[in-house]
């Protein structure tokens, strides 16, 4: 049966003291829950986060990895290294790792082994452009997007994906998908995967949905059947409205 996640990537924000501060303060307010909660700080907290959540259920992990193993990458971590600081997620494929970094579909399928070749949990992340949106495009982008990057993968390996679509003209701007229309893409994923895979493997991924998710309107898009939680930016970044979210789930 698949989990319900909910997901906190905190992007490039919180020095190391407001880290310290936000986990503190998250752990103290977290409320019972059923679901997975996760929180990704910078990478030059990630060690310190894993310390200070020791004894909550609050999971660690990465924003991102390089797919070598190790050698002259300035730079960059490898999965190694997070998996030596307690780390065993990752995220990859965010739509700004796309844009801004150059990250393709080729690059992230290559992430994707590595971290499966260490036995690491794998949030993957894909939506459309707004421009796809508008010209009715999205269904294919996102299915050429997981295709190229997770359809290679065997059957057994989706017990280490996590999914979270994310059309890229809800990240950060407000405007969110309305509930239905993120049904309607959850929905066609898990048809697309039954189809490359079968049933077991598409009813057994969780597909987070995120963009402007907020403690507004959490509910509403969680209680979608297809929904499983949400990766949550700019609302993760204060205790309260993420702990609002946790409870709607
Ligand atoms: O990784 C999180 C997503 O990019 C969503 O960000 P947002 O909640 O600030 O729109």
């Amino acid at each position: 049966m698949r989990s319900k996640i909910v997901a906190g990537n905190w992007k490039m924000n919180k020095n190391a003291e407001e880290t310290e501060a936000l986990l503190s303060e998250l752990a103290a307010k977290l409320p019972d829950t059923n679901a997975e909660v996760m929180v990704a700080p910078t990478f030059v907290n990630l060690a310190g986060a894993v310390r200070s959540l020791e004894s909550s259920v609050v999971k660690v992990i990465a924003q991102n990895m390089h797919f070598a193993e190790n050698g002259a990458y300035t730079g960059e971590i490898s999965a190694d290294m997070l998996l030596n600081i307690g780390v065993d997620t990752v995220i990859l494929g965010h739509s700004e790792r796309r844009a801004y970094f150059n990250e393709t579909d080729e690059i992230l399928a290559k992430k994707v082994a590595a971290a499966l070749d260490k036995n690491m949990r794998v949030m993957f992340c894909f939506g459309e452009e707004l421009e796809d949106r508008k010209s009715e495009n999205h269904f294919n982008v996102v299915e050429s997007q997981l295709k190229n990057a997770l359809f290679s993968l065997d059957a057994s390996s989706w017990s280490k994906i996590i999914l979270a679509y994310e059309p890229v003209w809800a990240i950060g701007t407000g405007e969110t998908a309305s509930p239905e229309q993120a049904q309607e893409m959850h929905a066609f994923i898990r048809k697309t995967i039954t189809e490359a895979y079968d049933t077991s493997v598409a009813n057994d991924v969780s597909i987070l949905y995120g963009g402007s998710v907020k403690p507004a309107n959490a509910k509403e898009i969680f209680g979608k059947p297809d929904v499983d939680g949400g990766l949550i930016g700019g609302a993760s970044l204060k205790a309260d409205d993420f702990v609002a979210i946790i409870e709607a789930i």
